[in-house]
């Protein structure tokens, strides 16, 4: 596991989903939520070339949410909610099929968002998990259970088999530069409930609006 970028401490990237919330924990905002991702990106783009074709889709996406906090209306698109009425109240997203708006920023963020709960189930498997758990194993596992079922079926085939390459929990554990694995349980512990927390504040929200389908 060899890495040239700087060593960074996942717990350190999770918990600055902590400071997405806002408005009483009812509201995410968006450049914090981005950084948090581009956090992530860095730790998986340590894990080896294998995963590129997962970072290149979760950097787009990041770019393209950035070009839109950078835009005229960047305003607008300081947190999820604000996101939202702005661009459905100004019909900025196509809602059933593909047309006009094929990049809004909320199909761009479901996307994300719906990573994040495979996040969210793999790292609380890796939390829970014992010495002779497989990795590999674990991330298909929550995988098939969460984003799989948004993804055709090459994409599944091809996660799948990339899932093969990542390196053993002690090593994982290593990469994640927490330190003992009983600090990376603690670490985890920790912080994932405000991984949660985000990922169901943005549920919620996206179901209040019917956003949850979006082509
Ligand atoms: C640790 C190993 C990392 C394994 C990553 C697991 C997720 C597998 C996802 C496979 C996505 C394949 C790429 C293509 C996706 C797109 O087709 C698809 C749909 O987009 P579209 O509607 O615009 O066409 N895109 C998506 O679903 C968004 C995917 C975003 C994935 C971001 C994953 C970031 C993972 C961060 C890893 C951090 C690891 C920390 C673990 C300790």
């Amino acid at each position: 596991m060899s890495t040239t970028e700087e060593k960074f401490s996942l717990g350190e990237v999770l918990v600055s989903f902590k400071s997405c919330l806002v408005d009483d924990d009812k509201d995410v905002l968006v450049e914090h939520y981005l950084n948090g991702w581009k956090g992530l990106v860095r730790f998986m783009n340590g894990l080896g070339t294998i995963f590129s074709f997962v970072s290149k889709d979760a950097v787009s996406k990041i770019q393209i949410m950035e070009n839109y906090l950078k835009g005229e209306n960047g305003e607008r698109y300081r947190t999820l909610q604000s996101m939202v009425e702005y661009e459905v109240g100004s019909s900025l997203v196509d809602l059933t099929k593909r047309g006009n708006h094929p990049e809004s920023g909320c199909r761009t963020i479901l996307r994300l968002h719906r990573a994040l709960r495979w996040l969210q189930l793999f790292l609380e498997k890796l939390r829970t998990s014992t010495e002779d758990s497989k990795t590999s194993t674990l991330c298909a596992e929550a995988y098939n259970d969460s984003l799989a079922n948004y993804h055709p079926w090459l994409i599944r085939k091809t996660a799948n088999v990339a899932f093969l390459a990542l390196p053993v929990r002690n090593t994982f554990f290593e990469v994640m530069n927490v330190g003992t694995t009983q600090q990376v349980v603690d670490m985890l512990g920790e912080a994932m409930p405000y991984v949660s927390k985000v990922y169901d504040v943005t549920q919620e929200l996206y179901s209040q609006h019917n956003l949850l389908e979006l082509p």
